[in-house]
């Protein structure tokens, strides 16, 4: 029998009421709602409903992105911003629900059970996946700024680059002293965003973790300015080809990218 065609109009966009339901479960399968001839209650009907829409999810089959799979999603862009540069472009992967779900899932993983209370992250990129990430660990979030975008006091940590230098800050009340901290980024090159980051969290007098990147730029040594402090990548990228593999970070400071 089509219970559909000669039931009530369920509207596809929103929930079938209670009664929608038992009206094509009378007619699809009395015997589930009947038990000793008495008819099935808003309680045992609710259960009814919870139950197989859990059954249908669990039978439900979902695209899973194998690691080596979301290496596909990242694109190499040669000479960008500037001559020299390799840019690893992660937008195809944050544009495909899947792989993004991939991603934050894998930098995730090796800290679900460390207690995390709090994420930080410095922008722009390093929130895209921090907020996620904060969110799978059960832990807050608390953001890293350029200078000129935080309204309260702060603590400050400026850096070299190649050619002039950067600053960093974080409020002084973003995390309070011994609380649990992971620090996520998109991206590790020279280390010298993330070095800043531990200097903040360390005047906060945070417990550092641990660090979760997406991607590690082996080739520029960024992992030996993170030390002791113990880091996870989800895509490592090897120190074949050295002379492309650099960091926009060292180049002359410009608008970022
Ligand atoms: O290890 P490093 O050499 O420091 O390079 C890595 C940093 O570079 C990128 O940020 P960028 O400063 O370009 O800013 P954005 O996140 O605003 O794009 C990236 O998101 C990392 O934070
Ligand atoms: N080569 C690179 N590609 C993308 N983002 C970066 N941030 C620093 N270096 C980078």
């Amino acid at each position: 029998m089509n219970a559909r065609a000669e039931g009530p109009a369920v509207c596809q966009n929103t929930p079938p009421t209670n009664s929608h339901v038992r009206e094509i479960a009378e007619k699809v399968a009395p015997s589930a709602i009947y038990n000793r001839g008495n008819p099935l209650d808003s309680e045992r009907l609710y259960r009814y409903r919870f139950g197989v829409g859990i059954l249908l999810h669990c039978l439900t089959p979902r695209k899973t992105i194998a690691m080596t799979d979301l290496r596909s999603y990242v694109r190499d862009i040669p000479d960008y911003p500037k001559p020299g540069i390799l840019f690893r472009d992660i937008t195809p992967l944050l544009a495909d629900p899947q792989a993004l779900t991939a991603a934050v899932d894998a930098m995730a993983e090796p800290f679900l059970d460390s207690d995390i209370d709090v994420v930080a992250a410095a922008e722009a990129r390093g929130f895209i996946f921090g907020t996620p990430l904060a969110m799978r660990l059960n832990a807050g979030f608390v953001p890293i700024r350029k200078p000129g975008k935080l309204p309260f006091d702060l603590h400050s940590f400026a850096y070299q680059l190649e050619y002039g230098t950067d600053e960093l800050q974080i409020h002084v009340d973003g995390i309070k002293p011994g609380q649990r901290v992971l620090i996520v980024d998109d991206l590790l090159a020279t280390g010298g965003t993330v070095e800043a980051c531990l200097r903040l969290l360390e005047k906060c007098e945070a417990k550092i973790v641990g660090c979760s990147f997406l991607i590690h730029l082996e080739a520029l040594g960024g992992e030996a300015r993170m030390e002791p402090y113990d880091v996870h990548s989800v895509l490592k990228y090897g120190g074949d080809d050295k002379e492309q593999e650099l960091s926009i970070q060292n180049e002359m400071p410009g608008p970022s990218v």
